[in-house]
């Protein structure tokens, strides 16, 4: 499906995809989903980032480390035209989420500004949400969050750059705040690096009216603790 390996069942990895897949598991950031390098036996773990940082959402996890095949993978779906591939990375997006999507009452994918998405022709993000949806049966709104300054592309910005590019990013639009008061929502998103797109969005879901944002990526980048 990655690579474009002929595999026994449609729409999987071939073994070698598979194998160049960094998948996260336990132990993890039970705040940040992002993985430790040693298993202390004791839990549930919240990595120093996360103690000195709040996250503004509650919890995110993530299918793999953003290399390798997790990489290639968003980056074909992205620049690639590789729609198809929204199915497999969803349905690993699903699996990594259950815990998420067991207390979840609508999912919402991180929007691309009008202009992007006029220019890429679809939105990777709303593409996975819609998968991951299907699969546990959530119901999806692609809606309830606009996207209303035409930010630029978080690629090769410092940390603090790609929180001030967000600022006052995102807005839920007057019609879909009924949809979204007092609910439990799941933020999709391809990639998280800094976590900023994630952190903007739900303080615009939380000022919405919401009652708890997650966030579910395909990947994650690797800080350690
Ligand atoms: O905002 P952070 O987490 O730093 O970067 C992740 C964002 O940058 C974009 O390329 C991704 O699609 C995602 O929306």
């Amino acid at each position: 499906m990655g690579c474009g390996a002929a595999t026994a069942e449609p729409h999987a990895l071939c073994p070698a995809c598979w194998s160049g897949l960094s998948l996260i598991e336990r132990p993890f950031c039970e705040r940040l989903g992002t993985p430790f390098a040693l298993d202390l036996g004791i839990g549930p773990l919240l990595s120093p980032r996360a103690i000195a940082e709040p996250p503004v959402f509650a919890r995110a996890r993530a299918v793999a480390l953003y290399d390798g095949t997790a990489r290639d993978l968003v980056h074909r779906l992205k620049y690639g035209d590789r729609l198809d591939l929204a199915r497999v990375m969803g349905r690993m997006m699903a699996a990594a989420g259950r815990e998420l999507l067991a207390e979840t009452d609508l999912i919402v994918p991180v929007p691309l500004h009008g202009l992007r998405l006029w220019r890429r022709r679809f939105n990777q993000s709303a593409l996975l949400a819609r998968a991951v949806g299907r699969l546990a049966q959530r119901p999806c709104d692609l809606q309830a969050l606009a996207r209303v300054k035409a930010t630029r592309p978080q690629v090769g910005l410092t940390r603090a750059q790609r929180a001030q590019n967000l600022q006052g990013a995102f807005r839920v639009p007057e019609a879909a705040r009924p949809r979204i008061a007092g609910r439990r929502l799941l933020l999709v998103d391809d990639v998280t690096t800094t976590g900023a797109t994630g952190n903007a969005a739900a303080r615009a879901l939380l000022r919405g009216g919401a009652k708890q944002v997650d966030l579910l990526t395909f990947a994650t980048v690797a800080v350690q603790g």
